[in-house]
């Protein structure tokens, strides 16, 4: 059984890219010890570390992850994951197909796969995977080529069709409106610049219970 991000999850993602001058790792720590739910290294983009210098990278990721019992989660690179024996995958449309990645990488690991629709929602199911992730759901910088925001309502479509499938929004998520994705029904919200960018970052993963808490009341 994969150990799958408990919920309401925080699922911090991050890579080198993301935090230019600062120490990665420090963000990464002070995340984890703020109590994110789970983790997911997405090192993209022109600047992006590879070869030798991503692996060292991601293996201190991944000891960091272990140290406080949270998932550690790969981007797109299914061989960096199995090299690494990661806890598990996250793959987008135009990457790998789903159903390949699964059995690349066994029934235990986790499988996230990237959604924009009903239609990829079952075909993402019907691979096995074990949690979506929807977005974006506001605007973004944090990802260039990404769609039009879509707003919460495929994440209520989405999560009607298939109660059980856990659902993470993501895309241009902050406190201040992560209640709201909470209250369309998803399991969890993915953030990027909101932790990276916040002065403390254990008070603004406090700020994102809170907003979670206060949508789950209304
Ligand atoms: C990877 C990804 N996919 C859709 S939006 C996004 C980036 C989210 O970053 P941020 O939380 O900074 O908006
Ligand atoms: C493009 C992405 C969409 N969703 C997610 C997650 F939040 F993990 F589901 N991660 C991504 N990298």
């Amino acid at each position: 059984m994969s150990k799958l991000f408990s919920k309401p999850a925080i699922y911090f993602i991050m890579g080198s890219q993301n935090t230019p001058g600062r120490d990665a790792l420090e963000i990464l720590e002070a995340a984890l010890a703020g109590g994110i739910n789970c983790f997911q290294l997405r090192e993209k983009g022109a600047d992006a570390l590879t070869g030798e210098l991503l692996l060292d990278f991601a293996v201190e990721c991944q000891r960091l992850c272990c140290a406080y019992k949270v998932p550690f989660i790969v981007n797109d690179d299914v061989e960096l994951a199995y090299a690494l024996d990661a806890d598990g995958i996250h793959i987008g449309q135009e990457d790998m197909e789903a159903s390949t990645a699964r059995r690349l990488m066994g029934p235990d690991k986790i499988l996230g796969v990237s959604v924009h629709s009903l239609e990829e929602a079952e075909k993402a199911v019907l691979s096995g995977a074990d949690y979506v992730g929807m977005g974006p759901v506001f605007g973004t910088q944090s990802k260039a080529d990404t769609k039009s925001p879509a707003g919460t309502s495929g994440i209520l479509a989405v999560k009607n069709r298939y109660p059980g499938l856990p659902v993470i929004g993501i895309g241009g998520i902050a406190p201040d409106n992560a209640g709201q994705v909470w209250a369309a029904g998803a399991d969890g919200v993915a953030v990027i610049s909101a932790i990276v960018q916040a002065e403390s970052i254990a008070l603004q993963i406090r700020r994102f219970n809170e907003s979670i808490k206060a949508g789950a009341e209304k």
